[in-house]
């Protein structure tokens, strides 16, 4: 015969459902005949729901302030010091997904000419944050403090521009990846219009308030066939999520510009590669399963035409964010209030010289000294667009914008950096 204890908190919903008939109310009148009885069960009750709620509430404030990672003296000693200028004329820079590939690189450069730099980032899983540790520990070393927060965290920002009066943010953390918005939608609406708005509504109530560059994405061009892609042609027709809420934030951000006096840059990167790079990318998974002697998959477009792209690399990249924010101009509002136009400018960050995927294995090919296993199948409906070729004149006329490395070098690089990260029996790449 089952317990009180059994029929009260059955195991599984299935006993409540067949115990919740006659047979119950037969023990409920057995346990409960008396008054007295009910009254002390009653108490009982009572007792035990107040203690758990209390001690819900016990493990509630305690985790808050065991897995607090900001806040404190200490903590706003160290903001303060990493965001020290050492130059004359330097900025301070909030650089958000510092510990992602073009925030680290970004980061590094800034804190090497002598600009105060403080990072955030959420560390998330979307590749190896392992990966994301290692670049965190390098900019430790270099003087960097990489905060560990989410975007979406208004406290937390408030708390940032409370400590230090940014004159830039470098806006960088994003969901990226284009075919990955087809598995998790909501992660692109969190980071890159949630998120972004967030941001600017901090920095918009900042006084003095920052200049901010960040990074929107060439995928803008979308279905737009006339190159080169230049800033003045549509970007109207995107062909994924990732693209669309990168648009999404061009237009955001255009009406922070225009309602509180925000500066607002945004560059349109070009399918940036180089070392410490991101590991869902095409020339980096290419790069571990060729060593790895596992087959790479390569898409292939309509009347089986190669896919093409502007391939660009980090340091290329890194040399246009940095002119950007050297160009930026002031914002002209304070406390929520415009003052006066404030610069809006939109930029490519490309290489100018597209080069398709094939060729960009055939490059590999040669600095593993492997021979890649090449699956060639027709391009899915994932988002992909079939080529892209940045014009970059509006940028070589604003700060001098001028790629130098092309993907024969770039990759050369890659590859050195590559084999010594992860060893030559690359078991770090595994996964
Ligand atoms: O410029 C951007 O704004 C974007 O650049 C990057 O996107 P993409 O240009 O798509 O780069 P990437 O994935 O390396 O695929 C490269 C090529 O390899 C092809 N590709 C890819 C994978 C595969 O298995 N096979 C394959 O052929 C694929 O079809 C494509 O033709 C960033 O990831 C993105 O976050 C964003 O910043």
């Amino acid at each position: 015969m089952p317990s009180l204890e059994e029929e009260l908190f059955p195991s599984t919903p299935g006993k409540f459902k067949i115990d919740r008939g006659h047979g119950m109310n037969r023990h409920f009148h057995r346990c409960f005949a008396s008054t007295s009885t009910m009254f002390l069960w009653a108490l009982f009750l009572i007792a035990l729901t107040a203690s758990y709620l209390s001690f819900q509430s016990f493990v509630d404030s305690g985790s808050r302030y065991f897995s607090a990672s900001w806040g404190g003296i200490q903590w706003e000693k160290q903001v303060r010091n990493s965001a020290q200028i050492h130059r004359p004329g330097g900025m301070s820079v909030l650089v958000t997904g510092a510990a992602g590939f073009v925030g680290t690189h970004v980061s590094l450069a800034l804190k090497k000419r002598g600009d105060g730099v403080v990072g955030l980032d959420n560390f998330n899983n979307y590749y190896d944050p392992s990966l994301k540790r290692a670049r965190k520990s390098l900019l430790n070393g270099n003087g960097v403090l990489v905060v560990e927060g989410d975007l979406n965290d208004a406290k937390l920002l408030a708390k940032l521009f409370d400590v230090v009066a940014f004159t830039h943010v470098m806006h960088l953390a994003a969901q990226a990846g284009v075919r990955y918005a087809m598995e998790n939608p909501n992660s692109y609406v969190h980071s890159n219009i949630a998120g972004l708005v967030t941001l600017l509504e901090v920095c918009k109530s900042a006084n003095p308030q920052p200049s901010i560059v960040w990074a929107s994405s060439s995928s803008v061009y979308g279905l737009n066939d006339k190159v080169p892609f230049s800033e003045a042609d549509r970007t109207d027709r995107p062909a994924s999520l990732y693209a669309a809420t990168k648009k999404a934030g061009e237009e955001i951000t255009h009406t922070y510009n225009h309602i509180y006096g925000l500066s607002i840059t945004g560059l349109r990167f070009f399918t940036v590669y180089g070392p410490w790079g991101r590991p869902d990318m095409a020339y980096f998974s290419f790069t571990r399963n060729i060593l790895q002697g596992k087959p790479i998959t390569i898409y292939r477009g309509k009347y089986r035409a190669d896919l093409a792209r502007d391939f660009t690399y980090i340091d290329d990249i890194v040399k246009g964010c940095l002119g950007s924010l050297d160009t930026s101009g002031k914002s002209t509002g304070s406390g929520g209030k415009k003052k006066g136009n404030a610069p809006f400018r939109i930029f490519n960050l490309g290489n100018t010289s597209p080069v398709k995927v094939p060729e960009l294995v055939n490059i590999l090919e040669r600095h593993l000294k492997v021979k890649a296993k090449r699956n060639i199948v027709d391009m899915p409906g994932n988002g992909d667009v079939p080529f892209t070729h940045a014009n970059i004149s509006y940028a070589q006329r604003a700060f001098g914008y001028k790629p130098t490395t092309d993907l024969q070098t770039g990759l050369k690089k890659f590859v050195k950096w590559y084999l010594s990260y992860y060893g030559y029996n690359n078991r770090k790449g595994l996964q």
